[in-house]
């Protein structure tokens, strides 16, 4: 009996997207990864890290091509069933962290636990661990997001990506506010609970340094000419 061939992650094949104001353009060839795995996507400012995150995560739509996530055709799916497929399955972290102010640490690491559709006691629970294993104490889950520090905040952003559990993690620099070593606390944090879940990550930065922590790196020039993750 021969293996079933697995599902990619993800899967992009000739995808073209560019911005219509000024027609800057993304063009990937090909990309492909395996489930589990964790990429390191490193690129100058303005080469396209943000497009390509917003493009993997359904928050916008390839001009033409083909863009698979666990083999859902995100390049066929209209506006709101990407925003569903994203609530279920996709953690992201955006450089803007979009955390809602005026609510607490903890409502605001249970949003993503709420859309996904998951039980409220159970992710409560989950939900102090992580907050916990990323040195948020309880002192402050119950202070607003716009009262703590932007190296607190981007910690909460991370810990409300990783509640759902997803099967694909996005973070787009996610650590740029940390000192040395609650970087390093959340890096190790965030690549073991995405292995616990077998969840696979994409985590861009121009931060050199913080490809020691992935088996895989691209950088976006080699992603335009069609280069595997090596
Ligand atoms: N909404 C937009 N409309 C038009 N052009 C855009 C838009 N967003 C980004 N661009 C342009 O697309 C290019 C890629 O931008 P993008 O934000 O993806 O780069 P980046 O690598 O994430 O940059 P940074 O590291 O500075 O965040 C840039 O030239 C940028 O000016």
């Amino acid at each position: 009996m021969t293996d079933k061939p697995k599902i990619p992650a993800i899967e992009l094949k000739q995808l073209q997207f560019y911005y219509l104001a000024n027609g800057w353009q993304l063009n990937v060839p090909e990309l492909s990864l395996r489930v589990g795995q964790h990429l390191f996507v490193r690129g100058a400012s303005g080469s396209g890290k943000t497009t390509l995150l917003n493009l993997l995560c359904g928050i916008t739509k390839p001009v033409s091509g083909e863009l698979y996530v666990s083999g859902q055709a995100l390049h066929r799916l209209s506006s709101s069933a990407r925003d569903s497929l994203r609530a279920k399955y996709i953690g992201v972290v955006f450089q803007q962290l979009n955390l809602i102010p005026y609510l607490s640490v903890l409502d605001n690491t249970l949003l993503s636990s709420h859309f996904a559709g998951q039980n409220k006691a159970d992710a409560t629970v989950r939900a102090k661990v992580l907050l916990q294993r990323l040195g948020l104490e309880s002192t402050i889950w119950h202070q607003k997001a716009a009262a703590i520090s932007v190296g607190q905040q981007q910690r909460v952003a991370i810990a409300r990506a990783l509640l759902p559990k997803p099967t694909l993690l996005i973070a787009d620099e996610p650590t740029s506010a940390l000192d040395s070593d609650n970087r390093d606390a959340f890096m190790k944090v965030m690549l073991a609970e995405a292995d616990s879940n077998g969840c696979t990550v994409i985590f861009v930065s121009h931060d050199q340094s913080l490809a020691q922590y992935f088996a895989y790196q691209l950088t976006m020039q080699n992603l335009a000419l069609g280069v595997q993750p090596c």
